[in-house]
């Protein structure tokens, strides 16, 4: 197995560790090896293609499943072995959202706010009223998006520490995902709330997201802050060739070739001598498509 590469060290107080976290259906590794530290106050994006295991990690993160190897904390506690400590403190928002159909939202929030001490009724209220959202209304009778909405409402209402959102703006609108990372980021600029969230619009990410996890096929590829991560690639464009001479010295973590031209994605800052090689800083989407269409995963560790 391949080790996955971080791009820096834990600097505060953790709110996710991951260590050696691997989950197995029957014969099969949804999840293998997973390590990562997440800060306390940071937004992370988890991204991978379908399959990936994102909702295996998010699961086994909030104490949904056991894990098969290793192990996963959130504020230092097991949400499986410690649920007293870690639930009061979570707020989870699944890809299916987990709503009752037959209930009004009013009586979500009710639900909502018996099971939970901290529950910020305002909060709610206030929420649900600028997105339209009508307290009568059935939730079987919402739009996919209305659904998604409430259930975030009713997360974000619990007041948590940490709140981990498995595709959170899937079923949205781009307004409405706009205004989503807009309010996630602003929480955790004001109140410290940590973020761990899974999405497939790496675009939106960019401007939200300060730490990414990378998964591809069960393992992590890359993980680190996002401004470290940037600053630590390169875009090579040169002529048409088989990288083996830039690979001696450059990490290559993707490369395209058309007839006339290569261009490589590198983990690297040194300079290149070769004059016939074009050196461009890269974007974290360009970064992130890079590491998902790998076919093979990078092999050092740069601490
Ligand atoms: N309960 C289960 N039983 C058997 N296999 C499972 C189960 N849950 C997930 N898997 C398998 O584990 C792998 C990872 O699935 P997972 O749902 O974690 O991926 P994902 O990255 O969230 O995908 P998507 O983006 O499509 O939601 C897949 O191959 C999936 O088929």
């Amino acid at each position: 197995m391949t080790a996955p590469v971080t791009v820096t060290g834990p600097t505060t107080r953790s709110a996710v560790r991951a260590v050696g976290l691997g989950k197995r259906y029957g014969s099969r590794w949804a999840l293998r090896d997973c390590t990562f530290d997440l800060p306390a106050g940071s937004v992370t994006a988890l991204v991978g293609q379908n399959g990936a295991g994102k909702s295996t990690l998010l699961h086994l993160a909030v104490g949904l499943t056991e894990p098969t190897a290793g192990r996963v904390e959130i504020l230092g506690s097991s949400a499986r072995r410690q649920p007293r400590d870690v639930l009061p403190r979570l707020g989870f928002v699944a890809q299916d959202h987990a709503l009752e159909p037959r209930f009004r939202v009013a009586d979500m929030l009710e639900v909502g706010r018996r099971l939970n001490p901290r529950w910020d009724a305002a909060l709610a209220r206030e929420h649900l009223a600028r997105l339209g959202i009508p307290l009568g209304q059935r939730v079987g009778g919402l739009s996919g998006g209305q659904r998604a909405q409430v259930a975030l409402t009713m997360a974000l209402a619990k007041r948590p520490e940490i709140l981990v959102l498995d595709e959170p703006a899937a079923a949205l609108d781009p307004l409405a995902r706009r205004e989503l990372l807009r309010m996630l980021m602003g929480a955790a600029a004001d109140t410290g709330l940590t973020v761990l969230l899974s999405s497939h619009v790496i675009s939106d990410l960019e401007r939200v997201c300060d730490h990414l996890v990378i998964l591809a096929a069960g393992e992590v590829r890359l993980t680190g802050p996002t401004d470290e991560v940037v600053a630590a690639h390169r875009l090579l464009s040169g002529p048409r060739t088989e990288p083996t001479a830039v690979a001696r010295m450059h990490h290559v973590v993707s490369e395209n070739h058309t007839d006339r031209q290569t261009t490589l994605l590198v983990r690297s800052t040194r300079h290149v001598y070769d004059s016939r090689w074009r050196v461009d800083e890269i974007g974290l989407e360009e970064i992130v498509l890079g590491y998902l269409s790998q076919t093979a995963p990078g092999k050092d560790v740069t601490e």
